[in-house]
């Protein structure tokens, strides 16, 4: 059966499983307000999303997806603190599954699949979140962005978990909504599939030649059915 083709799929998780800018947005404004600085609107920090709490932080502090080279590191540490604090206090008080997520992680888990989950989010707001919105059971494996010394766009997460779980990179499928998780899965030489209702910086995930591009989550039973890049 050609579903066995890829035994593993390993998840990005924010623009790809959950919708988690509003409350990645709440926290950020919180986080300015605290220190004297302006907000900004939500649109505005979707595109801030996908690098992990870190940068996120950063590029809010420079009020652009480019990050000011003359950002103060003490003011970094401490916005980056609030943050973290302001974030744990409401994780998951406006974020949402996407359309077809949960139906079609069902599938998948009947049909056998393993699935994992590789996001830069610490790893510390994954648990709960997924907990909250009843998502936990599906999963074999979790990496957060500070799991590793890596992280995505390295292929270091998603080939540690090849490993943990003992499928080969070519029997996996990596799905995510941004550029950093279709360079981290072409490095590690797993297929992908970009899916374009994301955050990916504002810019068309199709732009960074994932192996196919998913308009709403449960495309992803199709390709696999049609035995994905290998072909019938
Ligand atoms: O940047 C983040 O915090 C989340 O990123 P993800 O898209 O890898 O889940
Ligand atoms: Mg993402």
């Amino acid at each position: 059966m050609l579903m066995r083709k890829k035994e593993l799929i390993i998840f990005d998780l924010d623009g790809t499983l959950i919708d988690s800018a509003p409350d990645l947005a709440d926290a950020v404004n919180r986080t300015l307000e605290t220190l004297g600085h302006a907000p900004f609107d939500e649109t505005t920090i979707r595109g801030w999303v996908g690098n992990g709490a870190r940068t996120l932080v950063k590029r809010a502090l420079s009020g652009s997806t480019a990050i000011d080279e003359k950002l103060d590191d003490a003011l970094f540490e401490e916005a980056l603190e609030i943050f973290l604090g302001r974030y744990a206090q409401n994780l998951c008080r406006r974020t949402r599954l996407y359309p077809g997520v949960r139906e079609t992680l069902e599938r998948l888990h009947t049909r056998g699949h393993r699935l994992a989950i590789a996001t830069n989010k610490p790893h510390v707001f994954v648990s709960p979140i997924l907990e909250t919105l009843a998502l936990e059971t599906f999963f074999d494996a979790i990496l957060g962005g500070d799991s590793l010394p890596k992280k995505k766009p390295d292929p270091m997460p998603l080939l540690h978990l090849c490993g943990l779980l003992d499928v080969p990179p070519a029997h996996t499928l990596m799905v995510g909504d941004s550029k950093n998780d279709i360079l981290a899965a072409k490095a590690a030489g797993i297929e992908v599939v970009g899916v374009t209702y994301g955050y990916n910086y504002g810019e068309d995930i199709a732009l960074h030649a994932p192996d196919a591009v998913a308009e709403r989550f449960e495309e992803i039973l199709g390709y696999l059915e049609k035995g994905g890049n290998d072909g019938a």
